[in-house]
């Protein structure tokens, strides 16, 4: 059995336990409250990030849990540097094209789509029931939110958060480091650097 340790104690941490437990992995957590936390639901937890620096590379493969696409991108490049492997974890109940392409560290979770030549960069997450249409493009450390819909050739700039349950219409390009808020309809494009809401969907601040 191939051995994951998780960076992330967490609900996000929690779901993910679960999908990669499904591909055969078994994991353990590691979690910077520790040992003030020590366990999360059933499962250990076996020290701080320092202490996962620790492990043998060739004995545990890594995945970070931690929802703040800044955060999980900084910690991945680190494992990444040091030379950790970072799975890509797909649930199996997703359903994701032999066409399409992700970069490693990135976790698809239960009942996500990525349709043909869809492309998801490193360390995302296409949380519970996301759906990438066909030709998508979204780059590195982006969160596409449960239930959230690109539709076809939408380009998600790297860093990006795209709400629970919002839409995207085909073809729209959203910038580097955006938030699209919860239940949006993206019908123009938005740029990097801020926070867009509604529907139609509009630029509310910079982020
Ligand atoms: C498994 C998981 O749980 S994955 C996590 C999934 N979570 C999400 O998708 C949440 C995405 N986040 C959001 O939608 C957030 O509301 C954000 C980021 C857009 C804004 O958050 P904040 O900056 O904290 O805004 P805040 O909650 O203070 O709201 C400010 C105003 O905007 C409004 N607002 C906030 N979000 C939205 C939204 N998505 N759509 C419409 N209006 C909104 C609020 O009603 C409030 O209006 P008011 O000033 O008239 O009272």
């Amino acid at each position: 059995m191939t051995k994951l340790a998780i960076l992330g104690a967490s609900g996000h941490g929690k779901v993910l336990a679960n999908v990669a437990e499904k591909l055969g992995y078994t994991v353990s957590f590691f979690d910077d409250a520790y040992p003030s936390k020590a366990t999360l639901e059933h499962w250990s937890i076996d020290g701080t990030f320092d202490d996962l620096l620790e492990l043998d590379r060739k004995e545990y493969q890594v995945a970070v849990a931690i929802g703040d696409n800044a955060v999980r991108k900084q910690k991945l490049e680190t494992l990444s540097e040091l030379g950790f492997k970072l799975p890509v974890l797909i649930d199996s109940s997703a359903t994701v094209s032999q066409y399409a392409s992700l970069k490693s560290g990135t976790v698809v979770f239960p009942g996500a789509v990525i349709n043909a030549f869809a492309k998801v960069g490193k360390g995302g997450i296409v949380n519970s029931g996301a759906i990438v249409e066909h030709d998508c493009e979204v780059l590195d450390y982006c969160h596409l939110s449960p239930n959230s819909a690109l539709a076809g050739n939408v380009y998600v700039g790297s860093g990006s958060w795209v709400g629970m349950g919002s839409q995207v219409r085909q073809g729209i390009s959203i910038g580097d480091n955006t938030v699209i808020g919860a239940g949006s309809v993206v019908v123009k494009d938005i740029p990097s650097y801020v926070t867009a809401f509604g529907a139609p969907a509009t630029v509310v601040c910079n982020s």
